[in-house]
C-alpha cells in the first residue's frame, strides 16, 4: 500500500503519517515533506525515485509525471501492471497558502498551486480506489475509520466532493484577487465560495428546505436556546446591521426584516426600554439586537419579553444566568462581522450583484427656512440612520433618539407616512420624520405636519421639491436634504 503525502500546512502531520507508516503504508513525499517526515524519523521515498525524474523550477513542477499520475488514477491491477506501476491508494494534499500571499503580484504567481490540485482532482476522480485527504482536519476520521477497517466507497466519496470543494474554492481565491489587483469594475465571472454551517428545519416556510452558508466573513455562536430558523437568521442580519451604525449603546427590535423599535440610552438596559416603547405589542416574538454587552440590569428587562433570538457582543455570567432560565430564547454572540465581497439578490435565473451600502451621511442641506433645533438635528440623524433598514417606501418617526412610529413596505410614500403616524399616536407630536427617497409630492408632508412632525429628513431630488419645501416652511417645519436615497427592497 502506497500513500502520497504532498503538504504545505504541515500541522497534525507526524501523528498521522507515523499511523500511515504503522498502517503498513510506503510513504512518497515531495521534498519539504520528505524533509518534515525523515526530521522526525518517518521513513519516507522521494517522488524522483518514482518518476526517475527531479523537481524542477523551483518546485513548479514536482509531481506532474505519468508515473504518479498513473499509480494515482489506474482503476485496475492490470493497468498498473501494463506500466509497470505502483498504485497510490491514499493521496494526502494541500495546497499553497494563496490566500496568505494576496498583495504582490509575484508573490500571488509563486502561490498558484499546480500540482497539488492536480494531486487532488485525480485522486478525487478515482475515489473508487484512491482515498484523497485535503485537510488536515481530515486526520482523525480518517485513523478512526482506518482502526475500524472502515475506509469504504462512501468515505471515500464524501472525500473526493471535499477535494473538488477545496480546488473550487481555492480558484474562486485566486480569481477575485487577481481581479480585485489588476481591474476595478465589476467581475467578468461572479464566483462565491461558501460553506454549510448549518442545516435549518426548514425554509422561509415549511415546505421550502433551507440551510445556511457561511463564507467566513462573519462568525457567532449561539450560547443558548433552540436551533436557529431561517428567518430568525434573516432577522439576525438586519437587527445586528441596525445597532452596527452606533457607537454609543443602541438597541434594535425587529419584525420580519424591519424594525418596530431602536434607540439609543446611555446603556442598554436604557436603549432597550426605548426601544421597546417604539412598539411593544410588535415586539412580542422579536428578534433583538445590542452593540454592547448585555449586563444584568439589561437582561433582567429582557427577560420579560417574549424575544426569540438576542444578539450581542457579549454577556455577563449574570445576564447569561437570567436569560437562560428562558428556554425558548435563542442567544447569540457575534465573535467577528466584516462585510467583505458583494451584496446579492438572488432572482431567477441568475443574481443580482452589488457594492454594499456603505455610504454614510457626511453633510446634510437645510432647505427649510427655520433651522433644525438642537435636538430635531439629533433626531434627525438617528431617524437616517435607521431608515436605511426599514423596506421601502420607508418612513420612520423618531423622538429622542428612538423610533416611534414605522411605515415599511408599502406601494406609496404617503401611506408609509400615514402608517408611522398611526404607530407613533401621541408621540408623534414634537417628533422627526426620516424618508429613504425623496417625496414625489407634497401630500406625505401635510400628513406628518397634521399629527405634528416637526423636521424632516430625505434625500431630496424630486421633481416636486419645490411644493415640498413650501410644504414645509407653511408649517414652520425644518428639513434637511441628504443627496442620497436609501432604498432597502
Ligand atoms: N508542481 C507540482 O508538481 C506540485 N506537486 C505538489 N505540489 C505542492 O507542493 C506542496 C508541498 O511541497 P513540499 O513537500 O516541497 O513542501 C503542496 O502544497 C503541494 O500541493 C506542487 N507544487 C505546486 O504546483
Amino acid at each position: 500500500m502506497r500513500a502520497l503525502i504532498s503538504v504545505s500546512d504541515k500541522k497534525e502531520l507526524e501523528d498521522f503519517a507515523k499511523f500511515l507508516a504503522k498502517k503498513g503504508y510506503e510513504i512518497v513525499a515531495t521534498g519539504g515533506t520528505k524533509k518534515f517526515l525523515e526530521e522526525r524519523e518517518i521513513k519516507a521515498i522521494s517522488v524522483e525515485e518514482i518518476t526517475g525524474y527531479p523537481e524542477i523550477l523551483n518546485g513548479r513542477v514536482k509531481t506532474l509525471h505519468p508515473a504518479i499520475h498513473g499509480a494515482i488514477l489506474a482503476e485496475k491491477n492490470e493497468d498498473l501492471e501494463k506500466y509497470n506501476l505502483k498504485g497510490i491508494d491514499v493521496v494526502v494534499v494541500n495546497l499553497y497558502p494563496f490566500e496568505k500571499n494576496i498583495g504582490n503580484e509575484k508573490d500571488m504567481i509563486e502561490n498558484i498551486d499546480i500540482g497539488g490540485v492536480a494531486l487532488l482532482r485525480a485522486a478525487a476522480k478515482n475515489y473508487k480506489r484512491v482515498l484523497v485527504i485535503s485537510s488536515p482536519s481530515q486526520y482523525k476520521e480518517v485513523m478512526d475509520a482506518m482502526e475500524k477497517g472502515e475506509i469504504n466507497e462512501e468515505l471515500r466519496r464524501r472525500y473526493a466532493l471535499e477535494a473538488f470543494a477545496l480546488t473550487a474554492s481555492y480558484d474562486t481565491m485566486i480569481y477575485n484577487a487577481f481581479w480585485n489587483k489588476f481591474y476595478d469594475g465589476m467581475p467578468e465571472h461572479f464566483l462565491y465560495y461558501s460553506k454549510k454551517k448549518m442545516e435549518l428545519r426548514y425554509g422561509e416556510n415549511p415546505h421550502q428546505r433551507g440551510a445556511l452558508y457561511m463564507d467566513g466573513n462573519v462568525e457567532w455562536e449561539q450560547l443558548h436556546g433552540k436551533k436557529l430558523s431561517f428567518n430568525n437568521l434573516y432577522d439576525m442580519d438586519a437587527a445586528w446591521n441596525i445597532v452596527m451604525e452606533f457607537e454609543r449603546p443602541a438597541v434594535a427590535i425587529i419584525k420580519h426584516a424591519n424594525p418596530c423599535g431602536a434607540a439609543l440610552g446611555k446603556d442598554i438596559k436604557e436603549a432597550y426600554m426605548k426601544a421597546l416603547e417604539g412598539d411593544p405589542i410588535s415586539a412580542y416574538g422579536s428578534i433583538v439586537a445590542s452593540n454592547k454587552r448585555i449586563d444584568e440590569e439589561a437582561a433582567k428587562e429582557m427577560k420579560k419579553l417574549f424575544i426569540e433570538v438576542l444578539i450581542a457582543p457579549d454577556f455577563t455570567q449574570d445576564a447569561l444566568e437570567i436569560l437562560e432560565k428562558k428556554k425558548n430564547i435563542r442567544i447569540i454572540k457575534v465573535k467577528k462581522w466584516k462585510k467583505e465581497g458583494w451584496n446579492l439578490r438572488r432572482i431567477d435565473g441568475g443574481l443580482l450583484v452589488q457594492d454594499w451600502d456603505t455610504k454614510r451621511l457626511e453633510e446634510a442641506k437645510c432647505v427649510s427656512k427655520r433651522l433644525p433645533s438642537e435636538e430635531e438635528m439629533r433626531d434627525l440623524i438617528f431617524a437616517w440612520s435607521v431608515v436605511r433598514y426599514v423596506k421601502s417606501n420607508a418612513i420612520v418617526f423618531a423622538k429622542n433618539e428612538a423610533l416611534v412610529g414605522v411605515g415599511a413596505g408599502q406601494m406609496s410614500r404617503v401611506d408609509s407616512v400615514k402608517i408611522a403616524a398611526m404607530k407613533a399616536g401621541d408621540r408623534a407630536k414634537g417628533a422627526v420624520m426620516a424618508s429613504d427617497a425623496f417625496f414625489p409630492f407634497r401630500d406625505a408632508i401635510d400628513e406628518a405636519a397634521k399629527v405634528g412632525i416637526t423636521a424632516v429628513i430625505q434625500p431630496g431630488g424630486s421633481k416636486r421639491d419645490r411644493e415640498v419645501i413650501e410644504a414645509i416652511d407653511e408649517n414652520n417645519m425644518a428639513m434637511l436634504f441628504t443627496g442620497f436615497r436609501v432604498f432597502r427592497h
